[in-house]
């Protein structure tokens, strides 16, 4: 199952550098491991934004949700779930 997620990241202004710098890696380390399992295979910034298009490729709504959930930035982010089904022009469907 196809999903594309919008995620706006809002770090807050009086977080500690040290714990940006730990917490940031931590969601890169989190993120790119998902993508190396083929559940993220698509990540692409907004420009202009600090927010961030990507596609999810899970078994479940629930799985979906969990991966989600996990993210170490997920307290900081507001995130926007688009099911995708195949579209009857795709020539590749
Ligand atoms: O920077 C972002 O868009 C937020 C987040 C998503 C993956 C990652 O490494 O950071």
């Amino acid at each position: 199952m196809l999903f594309q997620v919008r995620m706006d990241v809002h770090l807050p202004h009086d977080l500690d550098p040290e714990a940006r710098t730990e917490l940031l890696a931590r969601e890169k380390a989190y993120s790119q491991d998902l993508q190396r399992a083929g559940k993220w295979p698509h990540i692409w910034r907004i420009a202009g934004e600090y927010a961030n298009i990507s596609i999810f490729d899970v078994d479940s709504n629930d799985e979906l949700h969990t991966l989600l959930s996990g993210l170490p930035l997920f307290p900081h982010m507001s995130i926007h779930v688009t099911p995708l089904a195949t579209h009857p022009s795709d020539i590749n469907a």
